[in-house]
């Protein structure tokens, strides 16, 4: 449904005020010819309110030729800010950068929170947006998840569709995602509500069955049959179905580069105001599915990148695969019991 200025401008209110934005600081607005000109407008005008000295960059798109989509989480790694120094030092300079463009995954965007700049993307549509307005209540739940995952040494993943996969953890951080920015150096994503670690380099071994009504991202799609990854010593080693999973094989082979095959972030979601249905809903190319990755009780798991979290992989290939029915142990914990977050476990 459309979204009123006023709406929007009220919902960048509440993310700027959860993120602490103060008179006389630096805003900058990374955009592109993609950014929704809604978002654009009102997330300007709220930052003014804000009191903030605000600046908009706006940057030509690159990877045309690359991704097979124009999905923005389609190639990933180079963005319009790779190499472009003058950029790059002014964002490195701001407070806090609202990426209405999409630097995810990218060395610039480490680079830029390593000098202390919060940065919070935000490009799925208005109205998503505003039905996502991020919660204090939101980060708490988000937090006290994440108490337990930091700690864990394993993670252990079941469903009745035939998931039986096991991933040591912890030789990464544990990332927590819940819609705002309130430190220095932080960057998070408005929609989200989940958290994820990395599975350890070669630790992951075992079967995950993409379920009839699974969801791939970035093909946005309910897969028709069964999906069945045999994983081995941390990589997808065959993918065996329907149509789907030839899809899905020519997808990851259109990159040539074996990372594509790696894990990459696995956890799991935990917000209620994200639904599964809403991607039959939508034109596939007006958004890129936050709520398949955020709907509470998923088991998210990922393929490709892990440089997000300090790992040397930086593959272009990203699959996001959330997963309905999924029991997820941590350690001996379970913390989402056949789709279900347990919430006493994180008590
Ligand atoms: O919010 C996000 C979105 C995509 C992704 O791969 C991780 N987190
Ligand atoms: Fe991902």
């Amino acid at each position: 449904m459309p979204v009123s200025d006023h709406q929007m401008i009220s919902a960048w209110d509440e993310v700027l005020r959860l993120s602490q934005v103060q008179a006389g600081q630096t805003v900058s607005i990374l955009c592109g010819p993609h950014t929704d000109p809604l978002t654009l407008r009102a997330a300007t005008i709220s930052a003014q309110r804000a009191g903030a000295i605000v600046t908009k960059i706006e940057l030509p798109p690159i990877n045309a030729e690359k991704a097979t989509s124009r999905d923005l989480l389609n190639y990933l790694g180079e963005t319009p800010l790779t190499g472009n120094t003058a950029a790059i030092s002014a964002l490195k300079n701001s407070d806090i950068v609202l990426d209405l463009m999409l630097l995810l995954f990218s060395p610039e965007q480490m680079d830029i929170l390593d000098s202390g700049t919060k940065i919070l993307l935000a490009v799925e549509p208005p109205e998503v947006l505003v039905r996502t307005v991020p919660t204090e209540a939101d980060r708490q739940r988000v937090l006290a998840a994440s108490r337990l995952l930091k700690r864990a040494r394993t993670m252990h993943v079941t469903s009745p569709a035939g998931t039986d996969v096991t991933f040591k953890i912890g030789e990464f951080p544990t990332i927590c995602e819940y819609g705002f920015v309130e430190e220095p150096g932080r960057w998070d994503h408005w929609p989200s509500g989940f958290l994820f670690t990395f599975a350890n380099e070669g630790g992951s071994d075992g079967t995950i069955v993409i379920d009839r009504g699974d969801i791939l991202l970035p093909q946005k799609n309910y897969v028709s049959d069964k999906v069945t990854l045999k994983v081995s010593e941390g990589f997808v080693r065959s993918i065996e179905g329907g149509i789907d999973a030839d899809l899905l094989r020519e997808f990851m082979a259109a990159y040539k580069d074996p990372e594509a095959y790696a894990m990459s972030h696995i956890g799991w979601g935990m917000q209620p105001r994200c639904y599964w249905h809403t991607l039959s809903l939508y034109d596939r190319e007006r958004t890129i599915a936050m709520d398949a990755r955020a709907f509470e009780g998923n088991f998210l798991f990922s393929l490709g990148p892990n440089n997000e979290a300090g790992g040397k992989r930086k593959t272009a290939c990203h699959l996001d695969i959330p997963l309905r029915n999924c029991t997820v142990r941590v350690d001996d914990t379970i913390v989402v019991r056949d789709g279900k977050v347990i919430d006493e476990a994180f008590q």
